[in-house]
């Protein structure tokens, strides 16, 4: 896939990885990974620890080689599977780190510098007072990373990945290092910047709202397989596998059956799903808190829900109720409705839910075994 230039002649895709592996020992890291990142794209790329995210970044910096596969950065190739590979230094990449990594000893402005020497100084003078700019630190240039906030030695961090127009900017957990607090508005302040600049990006993080936010598209690792790759509301609203639908925010999981396209589980009809025809089939529906509706039980209800857990989460509350069965589904209730541990509910699907169905752990869009 190639993006239009700016002259409308086609960019080559900023990044590209095809087939690449990578082991270290008995540990396969990253396993067939193909990804593309187009030009002024920001993909973020998640999963548990361990799953190979750091891996693959290290891979496009030039800090590993691969196994196998190839990696291309604006339409070059870098690295080749057992074969040469360009050193990092001439990649160009940027990378931010969660620790700033900065030089203690040098001020902002030679920081900055840093990754741009060789370049005339008139030059480098006005890139630094550029991308300064950009970060929004035109004002702290004199200062040393120590007189600023974590914030702002963030921004210096990315202000220094920026400088020398790297093809792709790698950011590896960069605001992990940050308490809670903090972290929603540096992002924002980080991410404002990057857009900013129209740099094409690969944000590595395990924090899914991180993600989901950050991200134009969203690659989801496990194992050191790309399990989907995917816009935020693709990988949250149309999960590929079992674990996607777990892994990227709270999902539970019932029994389900497909009757004459229509779709059923134990809290009743969920949807009709066009398209299944006449095909009766066993399936899991993947249902997320807020698309589970519930009321209270009118008295006489046979086999009502019961509201096991409440979780108090500010402008919603988490509920969990154990239907007749005994499996748990959760809803989330807004902010000044509580049903209280012991309620008798009804919880039904809310209206509209275009859902995701499971057949043996991965989503299926027909019956089984059609074309
Ligand atoms: N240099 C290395 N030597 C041996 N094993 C390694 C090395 N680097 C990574 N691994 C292993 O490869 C696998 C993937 O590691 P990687 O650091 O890429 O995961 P990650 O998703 O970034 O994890 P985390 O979120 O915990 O940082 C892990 O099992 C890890 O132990």
């Amino acid at each position: 896939m190639s993006a239009p230039g700016p002259d409308g002649a086609d960019l080559p895709p900023a990044l590209v990885l095809r087939g690449v592996s990578k082991r270290f020992g008995a540990v396969e890291a990253v396993r067939a990974v193909d990804l593309e990142v187009t030009p002024g794209e920001v993909l973020a790329v998640i999963g548990p620890s361990g799953c190979g995210k750091s891996t693959v970044l290290r891979l496009v910096a030039g800090l590993e080689s691969p196994d196998a596969g190839e990696v291309l950065i604006a339409g070059a190739t870098v690295a080749v599977g057992g074969g040469r590979a360009v050193p990092p230094e001439r990649r160009r990449v940027g990378m931010v780190f969660q620790d700033h990594a900065l030089f203690p000893h040098l001020t902002v402005a030679r920081n900055v510098a840093f990754g741009l020497h060789g370049r005339p100084a008139a030059e480098r003078e006005a890139r630094v007072s550029e991308v300064l700019e950009l970060a929004r630190l035109a004002d702290k240039g004199d200062r040393y990373p120590h007189e600023l906030s974590g914030g702002e030695q963030q921004r210096v961090a990315l202000a220094r990945a920026l400088a020398p127009r790297p093809a792709v900017v790698l950011l590896d957990e960069p605001f992990s290092s940050l308490d809670e607090s903090l972290r929603a508005q540096v992002r924002a302040e980080l991410v404002g910047v990057l857009r900013a600049s129209g740099a094409t990006a690969l944000l590595v993080t395990h924090d899914q709202t991180e993600a989901l936010s950050v991200g134009d598209r969203v690659a989801v690792l496990r194992d050191g397989v790309v399990e989907q790759v995917g816009t935020p509301d693709a990988v949250f609203e149309r999960p590929a596998t079992r674990f996607v639908a777990s892994f990227m925010g709270d999902a539970d999981f019932l029994p389900a059956q497909v009757h004459h396209a229509l779709l059923t589980c134990e809290i009743g009809v969920v949807s009709t799903v066009p398209g299944w025809g006449a095909a009766d089939t066993a399936v899991e529906v993947v249902l997320r808190p807020h698309e589970v509706a519930l009321e209270v039980a009118p008295p006489g209800t046979a086999e009502p829900a019961v509201v096991v857990g409440v979780e108090y989460h500010g402008a919603f509350l988490l509920h969990t109720v154990r239907l007749a069965s005994g499996r748990t589904l959760r809803s989330w209730q807004p902010h000044g409705v509580r049903h209280p541990v012991g309620t008798a509910v009804t919880a039904r699907v809310r209206p509209g839910l275009v859902p995701t169905l499971l057949v043996d752990d991965r989503a299926v869009s027909g019956p089984p075994g059609a074309p």
